[in-house]
């Protein structure tokens, strides 16, 4: 039988993942979603057929994962509220909230609990998603292979050794889409401005990165290697490229990585780690 898996929180990310999950084919009467209001749950019940509830506390009380997915300004409150009904269930809590600390969600519900800390990201609604996943000394391998399960229903899944290491998945894969998402409207913008329709401008920016993305990862060949099959020598790639490399494109990518990374050190701090 199916893990009954509670979602704390029904919103982007939660959606995303349970989406994810059910398209995959995880049964959606397994899976319960909450918030404070019904007006948001009743959308979710009827396009995805899932249970919800509006007290958190009925709604872990038969969870064998809790999943974590409010933001993290409010989860200190909102695992207070939980803390006996998760001590008298002691289910597998998953977090996907950026910068909380596995120990600091463990002591938040009380202690002595199986934790496995998640950054996903949204793609991950359409069977696309990446995750990187820490675990701590308490989570066992049955629950490892569970929670593999669970998010490799809705695409990649690394493990990291450190927890640290979150803050680097969180720079590349969890804020990722969006870098890409703005690299799709510069890429849009600069086709209009060349004379596309905007329409016919985002459907070749689009597929292009899609078959980008899908042509590197199938292929045996490094990124390198394919961005140099391209560029014919004295060619319109060359001119491209040599336009981002002088931008220094590199420089600006390993900024906005390190600004994100150190963004959630200090989220970690603001919360009171
Ligand atoms: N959006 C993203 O791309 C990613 C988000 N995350 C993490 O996911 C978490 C959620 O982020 P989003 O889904 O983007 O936020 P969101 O604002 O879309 O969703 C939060 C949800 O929590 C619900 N909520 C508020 N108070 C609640 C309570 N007391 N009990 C239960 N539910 C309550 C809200 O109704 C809302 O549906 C955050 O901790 C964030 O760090 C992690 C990776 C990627
Ligand atoms: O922007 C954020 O804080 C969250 C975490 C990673 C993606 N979205």
């Amino acid at each position: 039988m199916a893990s009954q898996v509670t979602f704390i929180g029904a919103g982007n990310m939660a959606s995303a993942i349970f989406g994810g999950m059910i398209e995959g084919g995880y049964p959606a009467t397994a899976i319960t979603a909450t918030s404070p209001s019904d007006e948001h749950l009743a959308p979710l019940r009827q396009r995805y057929g899932i249970r919800t509830e509006t007290d958190n506390t009925k709604a872990v009380a038969n969870a064998d994962v809790v999943v974590l997915a409010v933001k993290p300004q409010i989860m200190r409150d909102v695992c207070a509220a939980m803390r006996d009904a998760i001590q008298a269930r002691k289910p597998l809590i998953v977090s996907v909230a950026a910068g909380l600390g596995a120990d600091t969600l463990e002591t938040w519900l009380g202690g002595e609990l199986a934790v496995i800390r998640c950054m996903p990201n949204t793609p991950s609604l359409v069977g696309a998603g990446a995750s990187g996943l820490y675990a701590n000394s308490r989570v066992s391998d049955a629950q490892r292979q569970l929670a593999t399960g669970l998010l490799e229903a809705v695409g990649l899944v690394e493990w990291v050794d450190e927890e640290s290491l979150l803050e680097a998945v969180t720079a590349i894969s969890g804020s990722g889409p969006a870098y890409f998402f703005l690299f799709f409207e510069a890429l849009e913008a600069a086709g209009v401005r060349l004379g596309l329709p905007a329409a016919s401008a985002r459907r070749l920016a689009l597929q292009t990165a899609y078959g980008a993305a899908r042509m590197a990862q199938q292929s045996d060949k490094d990124p390198a290697t394919l961005k140099q099959n391209v560029m014919s020598p004295g060619g319109t790639t060359e001119r491209a490229i040599h336009s981002f490399e002088a931008a220094e494109l590199r420089r600006i990518v390993e900024e906005a990585t390190e600004a994100c990374a150190a963004r959630a050190r200090e989220m970690a701090r603001e919360l009171g780690q």
